[in-house]
């Protein structure tokens, strides 16, 4: 994915000031930043779903994203949004969905209706969704949020063998621990992005 000078403000607040990119296969990446420093805008200008002022987003190949709000609606079950989001990812099968539900320990709500859900176990389904298609880019934004520990530690493997396996992952969070588990962590300061290749400890 490459990215080259992003914009955005919303109305006379100027929030990305400058945004370049350049992330390589392979590569588990983190953007940290200060809350309302702009790490969502710059996600959803990444994904597509937020049209930037300014700059281009270029993408090769599939790319999975994981928004901060779930987007889920609580009257279908959890098996329902696997079938829903593999009839538009266009794939024969819910192989992979079943592999990150297993990894991830929620198999057994497959026929739960969201709405029962308790908030971690629909965070684990916003992420199923967003990897069930086996992308090669994947934007995650605060992934881990609602998490307990096993989970947590759980939501590593699954990203760390997505990087082992050629693909990229990109990952936002305001919380700048663990980033031994990250390649590279770049910062979101006043709009513009410090790549500055700084190598996680
Ligand atoms: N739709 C919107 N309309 C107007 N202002 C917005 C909108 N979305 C975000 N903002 C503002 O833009 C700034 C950046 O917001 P954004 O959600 O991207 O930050 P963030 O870094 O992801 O924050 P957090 O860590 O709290 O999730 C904030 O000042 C926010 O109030």
């Amino acid at each position: 994915m490459e990215v080259e000078d992003v914009h955005h403000s919303y109305g006379r607040r100027s929030v990305l000031r400058g945004i370049d990119i350049m992330l390589p296969a392979g590569a588990l990446v983190g953007i940290v930043g200060e809350n309302g420093v702009g790490k969502s805008t710059l996600l959803q200008i990444l994904s597509g779903g937020l049209r930037p002022d300014r700059g281009v987003v270029r993408h090769r190949g599939r790319f999975g994203y994981c928004p901060q709000q779930v987007i889920l609606n609580d009257a279908f079950t959890v098996r329902q949004h696997l079938d829903f989001f593999a009839a538009a990812y266009a794939i024969a099968d819910l192989r992979r969905a079943e592999e990150t539900m297993e990894i991830l320990r929620f198999s057994e709500y497959a026929g739960e209706r969201v709405a029962t859900l308790s908030g971690g176990t629909r965070q684990k389904l916003n992420l199923t969704l967003a990897v069930m298609h086996d992308p090669q880019v994947l934007l995650l934004d605060e992934p881990y949020q609602g998490f307990d520990w096993e989970t947590y530690l759980r939501f590593w493997d699954l990203v760390t063998e997505f990087r082992d396996t050629g693909r990229s992952v990109l990952i936002v969070s305001h919380l700048a621990h663990d980033t031994g588990k990250l390649d590279q962590v770049w910062r979101l300061h006043d709009g513009v992005l410090d790549s500055g290749q700084e190598e996680a400890a």
